[in-house]
């Protein structure tokens, strides 16, 4: 019997109203220690919102969002989380090497470090640039950096792929599945499933503020299958051979094709030849992840940001 793992993050019946807007509505949730876990919803579903709650950025309407807890032995304090959240809090006239000196001064952090980070985010060349001139990649590998500083067990992050190319992306969800190896925790937003896969362990679907899926990637995918569309000499008759064999939910779809979950080319074949028909087309069908997320959400509660502005600077760690 396996031990369940302590939890890092515990969200319940999680709400917050501005006025008389509800964008995060009874979300509940929990991200067990040593796991990615990713919230994934169009622009304006919730996600920083929730992630403010959770940092104690913001207080709640309704609901507890907690991190570690007594008993958990997941490590609590200021040095246990660090975050990064959209905007990215950086000031555009300081150089990338002054921005990072001036958040480990506060956290009682050295130099050293800062130079290592620079270093680890590929920021060292430009270190003495300012941020001003930085694409917005630039800046979310900075805002990672300073997440980073405190060496955290937890980390919160808001969109960490905004900007980032394929590379740089695929570096990142290394650099977090070695954190989550050596017993780190990761909760990450998205605004698509695509982005989402390859990281998650866990994934949590929010549209317009409530959940619309939680679990994991692999049973997403599979209430999402891959189909094959088939055209027969005689549809009715090729239907009833498929349910004969066990293929019971294929759907006639309006342009008058089979579509058929999970089946072979080969278990095709058989039943056609057992209903004595011609196949006449077959063609996969694969459902890509961001039409699974259209499935599940209602779109954009709010227009999407085009680039991370500037602000007030965000505290990197907590103390809880
Ligand atoms: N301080 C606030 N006052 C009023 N409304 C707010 C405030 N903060 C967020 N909202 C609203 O709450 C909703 C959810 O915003 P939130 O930023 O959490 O969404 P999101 O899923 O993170 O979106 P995005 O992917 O664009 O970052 C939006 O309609 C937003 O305008």
């Amino acid at each position: 019997m396996s031990r369940a793992r302590p939890l890092a993050f515990a969200v319940t019946g999680l709400s917050k109203s501005f006025g008389v807007e509800t964008p995060v509505r009874d979300v509940s949730f929990v991200v067990p220690a040593g796991t990615v876990a990713v919230l994934v919803g169009p622009p304006g579903a919730g996600k920083t919102t929730v992630l403010r709650m959770l940092l104690g950025l913001l207080t709640p309407t309704s609901g507890t969002a907690n991190i570690g807890g007594p008993g958990s032995g997941v490590q609590r304090g200021r040095q246990a989380v660090g975050s990064m959240l959209t905007p990215r809090g950086l000031h555009p006239a300081r150089t990338a090497r002054d921005q990072l000196r001036v958040f480990a001064a506060a956290a009682g952090v050295s130099d050293d470090r800062v130079d290592e980070l620079l270093t680890l985010v590929r920021l060292d060349a430009v270190a003495d640039q300012r941020i001003l001139g930085f694409t917005p990649g630039m800046q979310t590998r900075l805002a990672l950096a300073v997440a980073l500083l405190g060496e955290p067990p937890l980390l919160v992050l808001d969109d960490p792929t905004l900007g980032l190319d394929g590379a740089e992306t695929a570096w990142l969800y290394d650099y977090l599945r070695t954190h989550t190896r050596r017993g780190g925790t990761v909760l990450l937003t998205t605004r698509t499933l695509s982005a989402a896969l390859p990281v998650a362990d866990e994934l949590i679907v929010l549209d317009h503020g409530a959940i619309a899926y939680q679990g994991s990637p692999a049973r997403l995918r599979r209430s999402h299958p891959d189909r094959l569309l088939v055209k027969s000499s005689s549809q009715i008759a090729f239907a009833t051979a498929l349910a004969a064999q066990g293929f019971t939910d294929a759907v006639m779809r309006p342009d008058g094709r089979l579509a058929v979950a999970e089946a072979s080319v080969a278990q095709l074949e058989a039943a056609a030849a057992a209903a004595q028909v011609q196949l006449t087309e077959v063609t996969a069908e694969h459902i890509h992840p961001d039409q699974v997320l259209a499935t599940l959400t209602r779109g954009p509660a709010t227009p999407a940001y085009a680039a991370p502005s500037y602000s007030a600077p965000a505290a990197y760690g907590m103390s809880r």
